[in-house]
């Protein structure tokens, strides 16, 4: 893939930079419809009214609008690149032994078809069961070495040493994840875990609690974007087959069991998570973060996906 944009790129650019700060504003009247999540307590106090989004090309260019500055969790976000870093770690058999690859139609943290539907095998990486097991199978001796390799991987990606944790989020998800821990144990007792459930746990929650902007999702978006090497720097960070691999999984789970009207509306590879984040790409073309802690009852930012409807629609960005 050039690095270079090719002039229609460039004036698209220039097209959003002129008309998304009015679609920022419409989407905006959204939120109030919406609630900011609050069963990891922590994250209720997220601003309920905030939108931010920035779109980077292969160049670097970018256009921001809205409440780009704000500091959020990447929450489920983190799993695709989890699961990215497992299947660099283990390769796609080992990976596919403990989750499979099918959407469930139901909530990112229901148990149901756990025990339903044989092997007990979570059914995809992006909901709770599986990115718990994706934890267990990230490289490293314990949960200290796994999430250090986690945060310098996702660092690398973004281009941001400074990545960092937010301890708040971390300890509130930690104190309140009864039901995570419940599958966790489930999971152990299958055998799909293996070693401590509270090990496995701490990396997932570590990983859930890496706090972004809306700029370092756009990058980490722009390297899925081109297949796995970052545009701006030719460094090849990912294998292809992986990328293809989690942008596949995107479309399909990437926004919970929202995922099809997503595909219909939108039409791009994304992954939300309940901070309100949503990271999308158009292959081959940009990297896209989005920030907007108000969710609709699905748990997807309810002012970020009428936003991604209005860019895509008015683009022509869907892949379909
Ligand atoms: N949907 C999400 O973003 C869920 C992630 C959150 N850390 C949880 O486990 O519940």
């Amino acid at each position: 893939m050039s690095s270079t944009n090719l002039p229609h790129q460039s004036e698209e650019l220039e097209r959003l930079r002129a008309l998304l700060p009015g679609w920022v504003k419409t989407s905006k009247t959204m939120c109030q419809a919406g609630k900011v999540a609050s069963y990891i307590p922590e994250l209720s106090k997220a601003p309920a009214d905030a939108l931010g989004i920035h779109v980077i090309d292969f160049s670097g260019n970018s256009v921001t609008a809205g409440d780009c500055g704000l500091s959020f969790t990447m929450q489920s976000i983190s799993k695709v690149f989890t699961l990215l870093l497992a299947l660099i770690d283990r390769g796609p058999e080992i990976v596919f032994d403990k989750v499979g690859m099918e959407p469930t139609g139901d909530n990112f943290n229901s148990m149901l078809k756990l025990e339903l539907v044989q092997p007990s095998i979570p059914f995809n990486p992006l909901i709770n069961a599986g990115a718990i097991a994706i934890s267990s199978l990230i490289g490293g001796d314990g949960p200290e070495e796994k999430s250090e390799r986690v945060l310098r991987f996702f660092r690398r990606l973004a281009g941001n040493p400074e990545l960092a944790y937010d301890l708040d989020v971390y300890r509130s998800e930690a104190l309140s994840a009864d039901l995570n821990r419940s599958m966790a144990y489930f999971l152990k007792d299958k055998g799909v875990l293996k070693g401590k459930v509270d090990d496995v746990l701490d990396v997932y929650f570590r990983h859930c609690s890496i706090a972004v902007t809306c700029s370092d999702l756009s990058r980490m978006a722009l390297v899925l974007a081109n297949d796995g090497t970052d545009p701006l720097s030719g460094e090849v960070l990912i294998p292809r087959r992986y990328v293809q691999i989690a942008k596949t999984f995107m479309v399909t789970c990437g926004m919970y069991n929202a995922s099809g009207q997503f595909a219909i509306e939108v039409g791009l590879p994304a992954k939300s998570g309940v901070a309100g984040g949503i990271l999308t790409l158009v292959p081959g073309r940009y990297g896209i973060g989005i920030v907007g802690p108000s969710l609709n009852p699905k748990g997807n930012s309810i002012a970020g996906v009428h936003l991604l409807e209005t860019l895509s629609q008015s683009l022509d960005w869907s892949l379909f």
